[in-house]
């Protein structure tokens, strides 16, 4: 089995595209047509290019309008198919495709398309040479893989064969089980791609809004797990039509290419044991537990500032770090930690990006294994378990955005942690928070999908659909993913005029933008926060005009909730509050939340006029938002 990616999923030149396309460690790659004419390197000269960067050429693609046309337009296909043909010769491929036809002279008929394309066959075989057949979900008269099949079965030619591509056969919703029929013989390549499910015309949505196999909301595992049933063994090859890859870094969209496919090869293992094919072995995908803490990086200047922030909040200093510059926060499960260092991840952090979250800690059942599997997805995971003499060696690994993930088990060694690393003190129960209910990283939009995938191939998580924020700025895109006791919010903003935006602007990078905290009761929560000097955001009095006749309130419910700035939601599972605090300078805010039934979301209604608060505030302090 090979593991490949086409040239048009990735941007640049196409020698920047094979340079990332190989550093990835895929093994071969699929040559858009587009990208070789744009390209001044000559076919004889790619092809060397791609053999001495260690990949293959698993495909040229698309042969486009070939089958079913009238004379003279018939005769003119098959010339522009052998000067095809010659031009694979000089790359050093074998297998062409040839996508279902959309020309408006061309003619249907399952007979004459096959004839057709048994010759084309006929003719590539004479050089050594194959063909393969894809439905494309808009095709003229073949629109199925179905069709395409029984058009290549009835062609019967042993160098003319089928191409799947998941995004064909899934949008149009044609049931995958089919594929099982299809001798695994008979199938030449296969594509791979996700879609978000958007009620949108097919070839729109295929040609702009693309993206790695689980990226999107289709059953792209259950597709793979038919195609791998018919014992397929040859190559898989994301093929991503997508506006954001098209502008994005190539490094890191082939990276998650690599990471994606073997995924979800893992992903139809697990479904499917039985699959006859050697598939990729590595630990299960594991659910967090919890957030074991979370690192500040600071200078020892700053470092009385954050302090402060946290004590309004009702934490307390609660200890040090035995050997480093790392002080202990702590209120209910909750700990914080502020690393002032001058050197290691969190100085360099610090240094890169000011003050800002640079590591998260999270509970696992087996740090080790979680460790493992990152790596086998192509994490970085091996200059990252900084520790002194006589510390725990604390598995990490790098996330994206320059951040460590830290993962903590209750094994006899690493369930030690704070009496082995840490002098610490007890603390009485500041405001009342309980846990981190959840962590909020700001990125920008175009960065989004990459670290959806990195955490729901990581863990066994779960992700919301996207959601949009309206920010007076621009739009924000909110995707919620849970895995276990992990709750992330990911923000994408589309540009540097947003709230999220600027302070992707002021940190250098993506990074933890806000923090929420879980309290059981909000209002004792709110008292005590009040007593320890909180600043907290205030909503404005249309907020709270329109909140009065949103939901049926108890009167006295809804006075305190003004009265206190406590924004309010409801879904049938129950009901949901949060109280902000004022952004620091720096854009970093915390937020308070209280979770009653079974409530999951994180108060999207309530987002836009937060946002919007938030941004008079951060005006006022002189941040420049326009
Ligand atoms: O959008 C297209 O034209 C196109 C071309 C080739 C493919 O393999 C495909 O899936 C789509
Ligand atoms: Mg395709």
């Amino acid at each position: 089995m090979k593991l490949s990616l086409a040239t048009v999923s990735i941007a640049g030149d196409l020698r920047q595209k094979l340079e990332a396309i190989a550093a990835a460690g895929l093994d071969g790659v699929e040559i858009f047509e587009q990208d070789l004419i744009a390209s001044d390197v000559s076919p004889r000269e790619i092809g060397r290019m791609v053999r001495d960067s260690g990949l293959e050429i698993t495909l040229f693609q698309p042969f486009r309008d070939f089958e079913g046309l009238p004379e003279p337009l018939r005769s003119r296909a098959f010339a522009r198919a052998e000067h095809k043909f010659d031009l694979m010769g000089e790359l050093g491929c074998d297998l062409m495709l040839v996508c279902s036809n959309l020309h408006p002279a061309a003619r249907g008929g399952v007979d004459r398309s096959a004839a057709d394309l048994r010759e084309l066959g006929e003719r590539a075989a004479s050089r050594g040479l194959r063909v393969g057949y894809e439905a494309l979900a808009w095709g003229r008269y073949v629109n199925d893989h179905r069709d395409a099949w029984e058009i290549v079965r009835r062609a019967d030619h042993p160098a003319l064969g089928l191409v799947l591509d998941s995004f064909h056969t899934l949008a149009r919703g044609i049931d995958v089980d089919t594929i099982r029929q299809i001798p695994g013989d008979r199938i030449f390549y296969v594509h791979l791609a996700d879609a978000p499910k958007i009620d949108m015309d097919l070839l729109y949505l295929s040609r702009h809004f693309r993206c790695m196999p689980l990226e999107g909301e289709m059953d792209v595992v259950g597709f793979t797990r038919a195609v791998l049933a018919t014992g397929y063994d040859h190559v898989f090859s994301p093929e991503i039509f997508n506006d954001q890859f098209r502008g994005g870094v190539a490094g890191v969209i082939a990276h998650d290419g690599l990471r994606a496919l073997k995924a979800l090869l893992d992903a139809a293992r697990r479904a499917e044991p039985d699959l006859p094919q050697r598939l990729p072995v590595m630990p299960a995908p594991q659910q967090v537990q919890d957030v074991a803490f979370l690192e500040f990086a600071a200078s020892a200047e700053e470092e009385p500032d954050l302090g402060a922030f946290l004590a309004r909040a009702g934490f307390e200093h609660a200890g040090r770090h035995v050997s480093k510059s790392v002080s202990l926060w702590r209120q209910g499960e909750i700990n914080i930690l502020i690393n002032t260092e001058n050197k290691g991840h969190a100085h360099l952090t610090w240094v890169n990006h000011g003050t800002s979250v640079s590591e998260i800690a999270l509970q696992v059942p087996d740090a080790s294994a979680v460790q493992t599997r990152a790596r086998e997805l192509g994490a970085d995971a091996d200059d990252a378990t900084e520790h002194g003499p006589g510390e725990l060696a604390i598995p990490a690994l790098h996330s994206l955005g320059g951040g460590l993930l830290r993962l903590l088990d209750d094994g006899p060694e690493l369930r030690r942690i704070w009496e082995r690393d840490f002098a610490v003190q007890p603390v009485s129960g500041g405001a009342g928070l309980t846990r981190i209910d959840h962590i909020g990283q700001t990125m920008a939009y175009d960065e989004m999908l990459s670290w959806s995938l990195y955490y729901t191939t990581l863990f066994d998580a779960q992700k919301s659909p996207i959601v949009d924020v309206i920010d007076p700025g621009g739009l924000v895109r909110s995707q919620a993913i849970r895995s276990g006791g992990l709750r992330l919010t990911l923000n994408g903003a589309e540009n540097h005029r947003t709230f999220a935006g600027r302070f992707i602007q002021d940190s250098l990078g993506a990074s933890v933008q806000h923090v929420a905290f879980g309290t059981d009761d909000i209002f004792a929560t709110s008292a005590k926060l009040a007593a320890c000097g909180f600043e907290r955001l205030r909503l404005g009095a249309n907020y709270y005009a329109d909140l009065k006749t949103r939901f049926g309130l108890p009167e006295d419910l809804f006075a305190r909730l003004e009265a206190e700035s406590i924004l309010y939601d409801e879904e049938e599972g129950g009901s949901f509050f949060q109280l902000f605090s004022k952004p620091r300078r720096d854009g970093l805010f915390f937020e308070i939340v209280q979770r009653d039934g079974n409530h999951a979301g994180y108060g999207a209604a309530n987002a836009p006029y937060r946002i919007a608060a938030q941004r008079r505030v951060s005006r006022a302090q002189g941040m420049p938002l326009r």
